[in-house]
């Protein structure tokens, strides 16, 4: 069986190759349908699931998995927080998140004004390609947690909720 996991974004493609070593994994650029900063939980993992969807369904026979990053508000702090989703081919579709991270209130400003998060990184850091590299977490957490770190984890939860699914 293979893999398609909806996006160019190396991090990504590394933890899904990571989780999945006996699949050959593929990677497209697909849309996710929902704002490029999304903003909550409900459109992190609807752009997550939009991705596994149009990433299963490029072509015949193959399992989707799509990775969505976003922020959202616990009380009046900013987190950072990624949804992971698995489309089967029977249609149906597992979802988890991934760890959070609080962001500092200057970055809060700045993605107010519009700005792309990644965008905002490279900046904050002073650094080139963040979000295809470390990523925030990496950087809030002192590189202890790498961006394809989370995301394998990630991956890990929907592998597990499959395979728990699939076996009853
Ligand atoms: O090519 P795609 O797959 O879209 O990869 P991306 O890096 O843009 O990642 P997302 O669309 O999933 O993330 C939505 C936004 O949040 C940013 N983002 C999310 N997590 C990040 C991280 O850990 N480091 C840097 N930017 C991050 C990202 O750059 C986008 O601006
Ligand atoms: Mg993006």
């Amino acid at each position: 069986m293979e893999i398609i996991i909806g996006s160019k974004n190396p991090t990504k493609i590394k933890a899904v190759q990571e989780i999945f070593p006996n699949y050959t994994v593929h990677s497209l650029n697909v849309p996710s349908d929902v704002a490029a900063q999304p903003f909550s939980d409900e459109e992190i993992r609807q752009g997550a699931i939009n991705r596994a969807v149009h990433s299963m369904e490029s072509s015949p026979n193959v399992i989707g998995i799509g990775l969505e990053g976003g922020v959202m508000y616990v009380e009046n702090q900013l987190f950072l927080c990624n949804w992971g989703a698995l489309a089967t081919r029977d249609g149906e579709i597992f979802t988890s998140s991934g760890a959070r991270v609080v962001l500092p209130e200057e970055i809060d400003f700045d993605l107010k004004t519009g700005m792309e998060l990644g965008d905002v990184m490279d900046v904050y850091a002073k650094k080139q390609e963040v979000r295809k590299k470390e990523g925030a977490i990496g950087i809030f957490t002192n590189e202890l947690v790498s961006r394809q770190e989370m995301f394998a984890h990630v991956v890990k939860l929907l592998k597990g909720q499959w395979e728990y699914w699939s076996e009853r």
